[in-house]
C-alpha cells in the first residue's frame, strides 16, 4: 500500500474581508511519490490550496498534514534575483536550508548537472532564456531538499518546444528523486501528459469536482492520440458535461 505524503482533511478556506469561501470542504490525499495535477477555471482556488499545504496561510476549517515532509514551491515567474548570479540565487536556498558552506559548490554543480545547465554558475537571470530560468528555478528548490514540489502554473509563460522539453525534465526529476508533485495548471492537455491523477476543481466556492487517474505508460508525448482523448473527456468535465466513465466521481 503506497505511503499518503500529504492529507488535506476538509479543508475550507475564507479569506478574511472576503464574504465567499476560497475553498469549501476538500478532501485530498496525495501518495508518496505521486504526480498529482490540480486543474480548474480561474478562481477555483487551486493557489490557495497550494498556499494552504505550503503553510503560508491558514484554513478557516480543517487539516493539512505532510507527515514533517519538506516543501520546495515554483511559479510561473522564476523569481530568482536579478542582482544575483545563478550561483547566488542558488546558495541562498542552500544557506537557508543549512548547508554547510564548503558543501555549496558541489552541491550547486550536481543541481545545474540536474536541470541541465552545467557551468551555468556565473549568468544572471537576464542572460537566461524562460525556460533556463526556469530550470534555476526548480534547482533552487531542489536545493531546500523538499520532498514535495508545489508547482504553480510554472511553465505557462513558456512557449510550446520549451514547454515540452521542460515536461521530460520535470518527468525525469520527479521519477528520481522520488518526488510527491502538485502541479496547477489551465492546460488540459498539459496535465494529462503529467500527472499519475488530474483533479477537476470547481469555483462558486473552490471545491474537488471530479478525478481522473491516468494510466498511460512514461515517458509520455504530448501529441500521443491517447493524451488527446481523455484530455478532451478532461474539456468535457469541465464543460460541465457527465462523466461517460473514464473518470471517477470525487470522493
Ligand atoms: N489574498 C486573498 N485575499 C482575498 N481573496 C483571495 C485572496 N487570494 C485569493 N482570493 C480569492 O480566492 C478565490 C480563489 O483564488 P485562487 O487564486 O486560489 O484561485 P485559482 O484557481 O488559483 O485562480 P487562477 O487560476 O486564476 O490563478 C478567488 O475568489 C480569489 O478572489
Amino acid at each position: 500500500m503506497s505511503t499518503a505524503a500529504v492529507v488535506i482533511d476538509r479543508i475550507s478556506m475564507r479569506y478574511p474581508r472576503s464574504h465567499t469561501h476560497a475553498l469549501v470542504d476538500v478532501d485530498l490525499t496525495v501518495a508518496e511519490g505521486e504526480f498529482l495535477c490540480l486543474l480548474g477555471r480561474s478562481g477555483c482556488g487551486k493557489s490557495t490550496l497550494l498556499s494552504l499545504i505550503a503553510g503560508l496561510e491558514q484554513p478557516t476549517a480543517g487539516s493539512v498534514n505532510l507527515g514533517g515532509r519538506r516543501v520546495g514551491m515554483m511559479f510561473q515567474d522564476s523569481g530568482l534575483f536579478p542582482w544575483l548570479t545563478v550561483q547566488g540565487n542558488i546558495e541562498l536556498a542552500l544557506r537557508l536550508s543549512g548547508v554547510p558552506r564548503r558543501d555549496w559548490a558541489d552541491r550547486i554543480d550536481e543541481l545545474l548537472e540536474i536541470v541541465r545547465l552545467p557551468g551555468a554558475q556565473q549568468q544572471r537571470p537576464h542572460e537566461l532564456s524562460g525556460g533556463m530560468r526556469q530550470r534555476i528555478a526548480l534547482a533552487r528548490s531542489l536545493a531546500q531538499d523538499c520532498q514535495v514540489l508545489l508547482m504553480d502554473e510554472p511553465f505557462g509563460a513558456l512557449d510550446a518546444i520549451t514547454r515540452d522539453a521542460m515536461h521530460d525534465e520535470i518527468e525525469r526529476i520527479a521519477a528520481e528523486r522520488r518526488l510527491t508533485v502538485l502541479f496547477v495548471t489551465h492546460n488540459v492537455r498539459e496535465a494529462v501528459r503529467l500527472g499519475d491523477r488530474v483533479v477537476v476543481m470547481q469555483p462558486g466556492p473552490g471545491r474537488v469536482a471530479s478525478q481522473l487517474d491516468v494510466d498511460l505508460p512514461r515517458p509520455r508525448r504530448m501529441d500521443d492520440p491517447e493524451i488527446a482523448l481523455r484530455a478532451g473527456h478532461l474539456h468535457d468535465l469541465l464543460n460541465g458535461q457527465v462523466d461517460r466513465g473514464f473518470g471517477r466521481a470525487a470522493a
